[in-house]
């Protein structure tokens, strides 16, 4: 299952500040598109509205043919949206196969069988407690979670905050398998690194709004703009 995500003025915010001032962006049936910005530009507020955690105060989210806007999480669920979220929630005291257990809902395409082929660290850790393991594995165990709900979307934010480099290029490996899958992916990335080997299309927010928009190379290549954008130049 793959659908294109296709945002238009989407507003948001808390309260009386308005934090996404009018967000367009597509990510195109099994794109995977990377989303980079300084802190604090509204990268988490987008995730969180559209994963319905926040409601728009105004503009459109469609995924495929189906408007999800306003929906309450569990139909924006039900419609094929899941979010790996910022620190990598897990049920600290379940072990590893029973939070895969629980987020298992009948897919035939993600099973846990397949999930200990691509990430057999899990597999040796099957009978550990979520608090019994590292970072890196939480994360693991977290994007495993969001796989098992077969989404057509999957949202991942910062799936390499606070993780080790060795760790982090485990994860980077799993999730460029996940580009012959056919799952539209949206990364909101700090690390350049994970974004350009992850993603085929890089995003740019500021001030709440979408500011670039073009293919990794592209963006690669013109390393300066790049660095202005992200207001390390
Ligand atoms: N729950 C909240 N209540 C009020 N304001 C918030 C809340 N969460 C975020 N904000 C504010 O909204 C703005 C955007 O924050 P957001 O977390 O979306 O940015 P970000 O781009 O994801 O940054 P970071 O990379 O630091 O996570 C910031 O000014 C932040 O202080």
């Amino acid at each position: 299952m793959s659908a294109d995500l296709v945002v238009t003025n989407l507003r948001a915010g808390y309260g009386v500040s308005t934090v996404l001032d009018g967000v367009n962006l597509t990510v195109g049936a099994g794109e995977v598109v990377g989303l980079l910005g300084r802190n604090g530009v509204g990268k988490t507020t987008l995730m969180s509205t559209l994963m319905g955690w926040l409601s728009p105060s105004a503009g459109s989210v469609r995924l495929g043919d189906r408007e999800i806007a306003g929906l309450p999480t569990h139909q924006i669920a039900r419609a094929g949206v899941a979010i790996v979220p910022q620190g990598r929630r897990v049920f600290a005291p379940l072990t590893v196969e029973n939070n895969l257990r629980i987020a298992h809902k009948g897919s035939q395409r993600w099973t846990i069988e397949r999930i200990f082929e691509i990430m057999p660290r899990l597999a040796e850790r099957r009978r550990n407690r979520g608090d019994q393991l590292s970072g890196g594995e939480q994360q693991m165990l977290a994007i495993a979670r969001a796989l098992l709900l077969d989404p057509a979307l999957l949202l991942l934010d910062e799936p390499s905050d606070g993780l080790a480099p060795s760790v982090v290029t485990q994860v980077m490996e799993i999730l460029a398998s996940l580009r012959g899958e056919g799952l539209s992916v949206l990364l909101v990335e700090q690390d350049l690194h994970v974004a350009f080997s992850v993603a085929d299309r890089i995003l740019v927010m500021q001030k709440g709004r979408i500011v670039h928009d073009s293919t990794t190379e592209e963006f690669r290549s013109d390393g300066e703009r790049g660095r202005r954008l992200l207001g390390i130049a």
